[in-house]
């Protein structure tokens, strides 16, 4: 056996910085310890990016330096170290060849993740894995996970549209959702492991919570296959959605839970429901939770707790494998004010509430938000013809009173401009009273709401209709601040 290596004070602390850097979330906000690593370099890390990721490929040549340094005498492999620095060079490995070869599985990405990863790369990857000491049956992990992590990056950073500060927090929550806050204990521990934790999502409609599931779902694990030269599956089978207010009380049991032949007046045929067809790689989004029955509330607390359930008439215990992202575009008070929501579903689907910004919150923090909806909005619509309409769009949008509070969010910004181009302007078309609105004021008056649902009711009522946290304050006497923690928390 060679004798082992040890690395310099030096290299260990530079190393553990890095580990600390790359590893963290790379949308939150410390880009302290970027800026240190990257040392006296002339540009240091622009402090407005909102993905620190974008600039880890500057980490490289230093990195590659070092590594060069340890390798007298032929490459250095995880072999040569032991104990601590041997868990450290491990994590190092890891991110110096993910660097290396993330970029080139982009055009997978872009045909959905079908047709293969193409022999070069698979061969490469695992000669690199390889050289650095990793096992045959350790490689198809990591390569997997390389897979999953430049999915996520796409998926999460580049699909969704916004650099604001709300944005940047939604990433980083819906970053944390697929690989912890902790991506290293995730990829040596987590790893396939995460169908137990559900997530809730909050936000009012047309905030884009079908796109987040959608961000969560996408970036997922799947596997290699086995000849190792591509994915078990395409990416857009790792979710599978459905809208539980489209459906009618009669058909979602059925619908989720699948059915037996003669269990009631039309089921001539055995039917799979949705919680059989998700996998345990799989992700199935329950869209508008807050509108199920209780009965099917009771049942899916059955299922969360459980991990098993029963098609309808049938006795045959199934077991659910995949996980769980449930949406609701009902207000936390109104959900759980009324009588309508088991209060135990909510805690089971509790461990990860993210809630969707408004676009009002969002054009509060970054006004140029806006700008970049549109954008973004008329290459969608108009391709090439995106920038000709541009300043027509813009300037309709500019006669909308200041701070109009956007109602029905990005949703209503993509008809507004819809409705700009076919007429050449945008009136907001009145609203009628929502009922989630009725439901938070029914239990205020029955007196079901205690001072925190009652005051974040108010202030996002208030909000709605005044458009800023500023005329909220004046409203109300409290400061700006005061009023945002009191609308999030409703
Ligand atoms: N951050 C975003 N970037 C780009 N488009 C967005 C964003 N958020 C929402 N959208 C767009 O807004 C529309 C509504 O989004 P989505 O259906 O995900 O909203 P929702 O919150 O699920 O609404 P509801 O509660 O009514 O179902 C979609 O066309 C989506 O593409």
């Amino acid at each position: 056996m060679s004798p082992k290596r040890h690395l310099s004070p030096d290299d260990r602390a530079y190393f553990g910085l890095l580990c600390e850097t790359v590893f963290a979330n790379p949308f939150a906000a410390d880009r302290g310890r970027l800026a240190r690593l990257l040392g006296n370099d002339a540009s240091a890390p622009s402090a407005e990016l909102v993905s620190q990721a974008v600039e880890y490929h500057r980490l490289m040549p230093g990195l590659d330096a070092r590594l060069g340094k340890l390798a007298v005498g032929g490459l250095a492999r995880l072999q040569d170290f032991a104990g601590e620095d041997r868990a450290l060079m491990r994590r190092v490995f890891l991110f110096h060849c993910y660097q290396r070869f993330a970029e080139r599985f982009d055009p997978l990405i872009a045909r959905g993740g079908s047709g293969g990863l193409g022999r070069g790369l698979a061969r490469e990857l695992t000669e690199a894995l390889a050289g650095c000491g990793f096992e045959p049956n350790e490689q198809r992990r990591w390569i997997a996970l390389y897979y999953q992590l430049r999915r996520a990056y796409f998926f999460i950073d580049q699909a969704l549209v916004g650099r604001s500060a709300p944005m940047r927090a939604l990433r980083q929550a819906l970053w944390n959702s697929v690989f912890t806050a902790d991506l290293a204990s995730y990829a040596l521990l987590l790893w396939e492991r995460l169908q137990d934790f559900p997530t809730l999502l909050l936000g009012e409609t047309g905030t884009g919570k079908g796109q987040a599931a959608a961000a969560i779902g996408r970036s997922g694990v799947i596997v290699l296959n086995k000849a190792g030269d591509g994915f078990s599956r395409p990416i857009a089978d790792g979710l599978i959605a459905t809208n539980l207010s489209a459906l009618s009380e009669g058909l979602i049991e059925s619908e989720l839970f699948g059915h037996r032949k003669g269990a009631f007046t039309g089921a001539v045929e055995h039917h799979e429901g949705l919680f059989a067809r998700c996998d345990a790689q799989g992700t199935l989004f329950l869209d508008e939770i807050g509108d199920l029955s209780l009965p099917v509330q009771t049942k899916l607390l059955r299922l969360l707790q459980e991990r098993s359930f029963s098609p309808v008439g049938s006795h045959e215990e199934r077991r659910f494998a995949g996980r769980i992202v449930a949406a609701t575009n009902r207000p936390l008070a109104a959900l759980l004010g009324g009588d309508g929501f088991r209060l135990d579903l909510f805690y089971r689907l509790s461990a990860n509430i993210i809630t969707l910004p408004t676009l009002r919150e969002r054009l509060d923090a970054d006004p140029a938000e806006l700008e970049e909806l549109v954008d973004a909005l008329l290459v969608r619509l108009a391709g090439d013809a995106a920038a000709a309409l541009r300043a027509r769009v813009l300037d309709a949008l500019r006669q909308l009173p200041g701070g109009y509070p956007w109602p029905g969010n990005v949703r209503e910004l993509e008809q507004a401009v819809r409705r700009i181009i076919l007429t050449g302007g945008y009136a907001p078309d009145p609203l009628p009273q929502r009922a989630d609105q009725d439901a938070w004021l029914e239990a205020a008056a029955a007196g079901r709401l205690d001072a925190p649902a009652l005051l974040g009711g108010y202030c996002q009522r208030l909000y709605q209709r005044l458009g800023t946290y500023e005329a909220v304050a004046r409203v109300t006497g409290f400061d700006r601040r005061t009023v945002k923690r009191h609308c999030q928390t409703a």
